[in-house]
């Protein structure tokens, strides 16, 4: 659903995702494993998606030791909540984080993200484990949805949408958003 905001909001990068996904699967063709790796323009939408609105916006971890973080210690039996949001959108790791640039992700790029700022998935030995089946089936459905329809918001941009953490992230006014189907 914020992948389909934030194309609302930027039709023209909507407009490149219908157009390769065309070029690459037809109007009609089903989306096989073997096409999905090419379609690549919407991986890395999903990416800058998952950076700006992570599903998952806040996690959680019990010390169970004195833990020092250059000087600061956080005592041993504390809960400690990392906010992936505020990691998304930091300033100090992302330039202009508050825009939609699908192409922070493109591989000549990936090197200048800084290590641990991109976390929708967590990290470490209970990161998500099901990554891959998110990203793919993620994947299938934008691809069918784009190639059918068009999508509107009145969302204007980024910072236009307040958010509540639930369990989830969600938009505190709604999803304001339009289908169209395309002819
Ligand atoms: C966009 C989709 C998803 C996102 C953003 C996401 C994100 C996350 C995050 C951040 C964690 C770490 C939680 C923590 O460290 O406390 C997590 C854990 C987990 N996720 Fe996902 N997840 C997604 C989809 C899925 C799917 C589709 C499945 C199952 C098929 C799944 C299964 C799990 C499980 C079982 C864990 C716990 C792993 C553990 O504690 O060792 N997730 N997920």
């Amino acid at each position: 659903m914020y992948a389909c905001l934030l194309l609302a909001m930027h039709p023209d990068i909507q407009e490149k995702l219908y157009h390769d996904v065309v070029s690459i699967c037809g109007l009609d063709d089903p989306i096989t494993l073997e096409k999905l790796p090419k379609i690549d323009y919407a991986e890395r939408i999903i990416k800058e998606t998952l950076r700006l609105f992570p599903s998952a916006p806040i996690i959680g971890r019990y010390t169970q030791g004195d833990l020092d973080i250059g000087g600061r210690v956080i005592p041993k039996h504390s809960t400690v909540y990392l906010h992936i949001v505020y990691t998304h959108r930091d300033p100090r790791f992302w330039q202009e984080p508050l825009t939609f640039d699908p192409d922070r992700f493109l591989q000549e790029n990936a090197s200048k993200i800084y290590p641990f700022s991109y976390i929708p998935f967590s990290y470490g030995s209970r990161n998500c484990i099901g990554l891959r089946f998110a990203m793919t089936s993620i994947k299938i459905a934008l691809v069918n949805l784009i190639r059918k329809v068009k999508v509107f918001t009145d969302y204007k941009s980024v910072e236009d949408v307040k958010l509540k953490a639930h369990f989830l992230l969600r938009p505190r006014d709604g999803w304001k958003l339009r289908f169209e189907a395309r002819n």
